[in-house]
């Protein structure tokens, strides 16, 4: 096996979103075999949504002991609990909620009304993370990562020409300058995310296809911050036929 970026291509955004759910379900079936729990990063975005509710709506996540499942995110907006703009209020409409979880499980980034400045509120989700360290690391080596990618190539709340995506000394930030609204938001720094096993990108949308074109193209982080990303063991692009418009016909593996 190769640690090699992959692309996955898809005929449109429905075929995608059902094809990574099923992926999804069928890995957390296999590591459920082999260690205790798993850890995974949700994302916001226009695609991160549409696999969680492909996953819900699909029969065979009843085979799956959630109660094993534990959920993050890799960044969240600056905004109260339960906003429509907060990436974990859409995760738990799509597919958490459903599911009838512990809190435990689950790991929001704090809230906007919770008190905490945004700079306490990056330490507070420094904390959590490392309750559940691992490898010697102060965070989960998290079982998969799923990232969208916005059109300018921002991961995370990880921006082009912003300091975010050069930072490596802190598992977390308080982002102050996001160029998509809101300014203020939290994020995963990039160390946390490459220590992943698997980081699985989901883009959709011909908006997408010069940011993705130009990462497989040896694009600089800096410029394209997804350029940077590459997990443990698979870094995999999901991605719909005009996402995939840019990407070199050598790097294209079609999923129909
Ligand atoms: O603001 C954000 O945008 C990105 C990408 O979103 P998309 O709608 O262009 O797919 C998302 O991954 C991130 O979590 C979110 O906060």
């Amino acid at each position: 096996m190769t640690n090699d970026r992959r692309v996955l291509v898809h005929p449109d955004k429905g075929a995608l979103a059902g094809s990574v759910a099923a992926r999804f379900m069928t890995k957390l079936l296999d590591l459920l075999d082999a260690q205790e729990t798993v850890h995974v990063v949700l994302t916001g975005g226009s695609m991160g949504g549409a696999v969680l509710s492909s996953v819900r709506d699909s029969p065979a996540h009843a085979s799956i002991d959630w109660s094993r499942v534990h959920f993050w995110w890799g960044d969240e907006r600056w905004v109260p609990e339960g906003h429509e703009e907060r990436n974990d209020r859409q995760s738990r409409e799509a597919l958490l909620d459903s599911l009838g979880l512990d809190a435990g499980n689950i790991h929001p980034f704090p809230a906007s009304d919770s008190g905490l400045t945004l700079d306490a509120a990056a330490d507070a989700y420094t904390a959590e993370l490392a309750r559940y360290g691992s490898d010697g690391l102060p965070y989960p080596v998290f079982d998969i990562v799923f990232l969208g990618v916005g059109p300018d190539g921002h991961i995370a709340s990880l921006f082009p020409h912003r300091s975010g995506i050069q930072v490596v000394d802190r598992p977390v930030i308080a982002v102050r300058d996001s160029p998509k609204p809101p300014a203020e938001r939290l994020s995963l720094t990039r160390p946390v995310i490459n220590a992943a096993q698997r980081v699985w990108m989901v883009l959709a949308g011909s908006d997408k296809a010069s940011a993705l074109g130009l990462a497989l193209a040896g694009a600089s982080r800096d410029e394209v911050p997804v350029a940077g990303i590459k997990g443990r063991r698979r870094t995999v692009f999901f991605v719909d036929r005009d996402a995939a418009a840019e990407v070199p016909e050598a790097l294209i593996a079609r999923d129909y």
